[in-house]
C-alpha cells in the first residue's frame, strides 16, 4: 500500500510556488509562439536561445534548430548583436528581411544594469497590411485612372473635323486653317453668328490637338449669372461664400489642366470679369475665390463670340488688351447663307442622321423643296436648319419632302438680295431676322424658350433679338 506522503507547510508553498512558475512559463511560450509576430531572443552575445514558429515559418527555417546559432547567421540585417552590445533599445527601425521592409523593436534585457538578454520582434502583419494596403492603393489608383478617362471622355468631345459638313469654297478654306491652327497651342477666337457651328471647331480643334485624351472643359459665359462667373472659372475653397460646399470646388480652369478650355459667349464676360480673366490667361496661374493659394494650370483656351468683338472694343465694352489676347487664332465661320450649296449637304445629312435607324425609311427632298432651302436666310444657321428638319420630318408621311412639308416662314423669308446689292445686305437680313422670329413666337404661341428652339437659337440671343428688333410680345 502506497504511504501518503505529508509535507510541511513550507515544502507546501514552495511546491505552490513552483507550480505557479511551470503555469507562468507555459502561459509566456504560449503567448511567444502564439502572437502574430516573429519573436526571437538571444544571448548577451547574440547567440539564440528563443525562436518562435511565426518567425521560422517566414524565414522557412525550423524554429528549435535555430537555437544556439548566432543570430547573424540566421536573420539577415539583424543588430541583435549590436543592441546586446550598447545596451540601447531600437524601436521602430526598419529591416530589410528576404526583400521586404519590415518593422522591428529590439530590446535589451538587463539584470542588474547589465545585459543579459535582446528580445527581438519582427512585425509582419503591419507589413502584410501595408502590402495589402499598397495593393489597395494601387486598385484604388487604377480606378481613378479609369475614372478620370471616362470623365475626360464624357467632358471631352464628340466632334472631329470629319464631322464637319461643307464643301463651299469659304468652308473648306476654314477647315484647313483650323486644322492648322489644332497643331498649335495658340489662342483661337472663332467668330460667327449664332448656330454656325463654333463649338463643332472648337471641340474639332481640341479633337485634333495633341491634347486630344485630355479634358476639354466648356464655359457659357452668357449663361453664367454674372455673381457665378468668377468661382465657375477659377473655383471657390471652403467658406468663400454662404452656400458653398464645405470642401470647396475647382473651376473650369483647374479642370481643363493639360487639356482645352472652350469660352463661349467671350463677349457676355463682364467687364469687371475682364482683367482677372486676362490675368489667368497671361500667368496660367489665379487664385480660387477664398483661396489663398496660386494654382498653375497648363491650358489651352479656345473662345467663341457671336458679337462683333471689334465692335464692342472700339465701343469701350470689350478690353482691347484681352481682345488681342485671346484673338492669336481668328476663324471666322461664315453664316449658312454664305455657304451656297452646302445647306443641303447639311440638310441630306442631317437627314440621314434621323432617319437612320428606321429600317425602309430613305427620305429626300424634291428640287423645290431644296430651292426653298437654298433660299432662305437661316438666321439660326446650321442649329435652325436641324430643327427645321426635325420639325419637318416629323410631320411629312411620304419619302419625299416637298415645300408644303417645310414650314410656312421658310417660304416668306427669302434672301433675295444679288451680291451687287451687300450694302442692303444687313438690312434684308434684320428685317428677315426680324420676321422669323415674330413667326417662331406666334408658333410657339409666345413662349420665348420654345421660340428659341423653333430658330434654334439660345434664348439669352432671343431676349437680345427681340429687345433690339423692339418685337412686341403682346399676341396682334
Ligand atoms: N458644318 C457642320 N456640319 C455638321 N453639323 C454642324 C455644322 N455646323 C453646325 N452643326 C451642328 O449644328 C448645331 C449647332 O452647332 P454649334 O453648337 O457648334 O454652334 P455655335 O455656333 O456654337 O452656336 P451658339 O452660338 O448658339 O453657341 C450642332 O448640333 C452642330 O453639330
Amino acid at each position: 500500500m502506497e504511504k501518503k506522503v505529508k509535507l510541511t507547510s513550507k515544502e507546501r508553498s514552495s511546491s505552490r510556488g513552483l507550480e505557479m512558475a511551470v503555469q507562468q512559463l507555459k502561459a509566456l511560450r504560449l503567448i511567444f509562439e502564439n502572437i502574430h509576430d516573429g519573436a526571437c531572443v538571444t544571448d548577451a552575445e547574440g547567440v539564440i536561445t528563443h525562436f518562435n514558429r511565426p518567425y521560422g515559418r517566414f524565414l522557412g527555417v525550423d524554429p528549435q534548430a535555430q537555437i544556439g546559432r548566432h543570430i547573424t547567421e540566421v536573420v539577415e540585417n539583424t543588430r541583435m548583436h549590436i543592441v546586446a552590445r550598447t545596451g540601447k533599445a531600437e524601436m521602430n527601425e526598419s529591416q530589410s528581411i528576404k526583400g521586404q521592409n519590415m518593422l522591428v523593436q529590439r530590446i535589451p534585457i538587463k539584470e542588474n544594469g547589465r545585459v543579459v538578454a535582446v528580445y527581438g520582434q519582427v512585425i509582419f502583419k503591419d507589413v502584410k497590411d501595408v502590402g495589402k494596403l499598397a495593393q489597395k492603393l494601387s486598385e484604388l489608383e487604377s480606378r481613378v485612372r479609369l475614372y478620370q478617362k471616362e470623365l475626360n471622355s464624357l467632358r471631352s468631345t464628340r466632334y472631329t473635323f470629319e464631322s464637319i459638313v461643307g464643301s463651299s469654297e469659304p468652308m473648306t478654306r476654314l477647315k484647313s486653317e483650323a486644322l492648322k491652327a489644332a497643331s498649335t497651342n495658340l489662342a483661337v477666337l472663332i467668330a460667327g453668328e449664332s448656330g454656325t457651328g463654333k463649338e463643332l471647331f472648337a471641340q474639332s480643334i481640341h479633337n485634333a490637338s495633341s491634347r486630344r485624351d485630355k479634358p476639354f472643359i466648356r464655359l457659357n459665359c452668357a449663361a453664367i449669372p454674372k455673381d457665378l462667373l468668377e468661382s465657375e472659372l477659377f473655383g471657390y475653397d471652403k467658406g468663400a461664400f454662404t452656400g458653398a460646399k464645405t470642401a470647396g470646388k475647382p473651376g473650369k480652369f483647374e479642370l481643363a489642366h493639360t487639356g482645352s478650355i472652350f469660352l463661349d459667349e467671350i463677349g457676355d464676360l463682364p467687364l469687371e470679369m475682364q482683367p482677372k480673366l486676362l490675368r489667368a490667361l497671361e500667368e496660367k496661374e489665379f487664385e480660387r475665390v477664398g483661396g489663398n493659394r496660386m494654382i498653375s494650370s497648363d491650358f489651352r483656351l479656345l473662345a467663341a463670340s457671336n458679337q462683333n468683338l471689334e465692335e464692342m472694343v472700339a465701343k469701350g465694352t470689350f478690353r482691347s488688351d484681352l481682345y488681342y489676347r485671346l484673338n492669336v487664332v481668328p476663324l471666322h465661320i461664315p453664316p449658312l447663307r454664305e455657304r451656297g450649296r452646302d445647306v443641303l449637304l447639311l440638310a441630306d445629312h442631317i437627314l440621314q442622321q434621323i432617319v437612320d435607324g428606321t429600317p425602309g425609311r430613305e427620305v429626300t427632298f424634291t428640287p423645290a423643296a431644296e430651292e426653298l432651302l437654298v433660299r432662305h436666310n437661316w438666321p439660326g444657321n446650321v442649329r435652325e436648319l436641324n430643327n427645321v428638319i426635325e420639325r419637318t420630318l416629323a410631320t411629312c408621311e411620304g419619302d419625299r419632302i416637298t415645300p408644303a412639308d417645310l414650314p410656312f416662314y421658310l417660304h416668306r423669308n427669302q434672301l433675295a438680295v444679288s451680291p451687287e446689292q451687300h450694302s442692303l445686305l444687313k438690312d434684308v437680313v434684320a428685317k428677315a431676322e426680324k420676321s422669323a422670329i415674330v413667326d417662331a413666337l406666334k408658333i410657339a404661341e409666345y413662349n420665348k424658350v420654345k421660340a428659341a428652339e423653333i430658330l434654334g437659337i439660345h434664348r439669352t440671343l432671343l431676349y437680345k433679338k427681340i429687345s433690339r428688333y423692339g418685337i412686341s410680345l403682346i399676341p396682334g
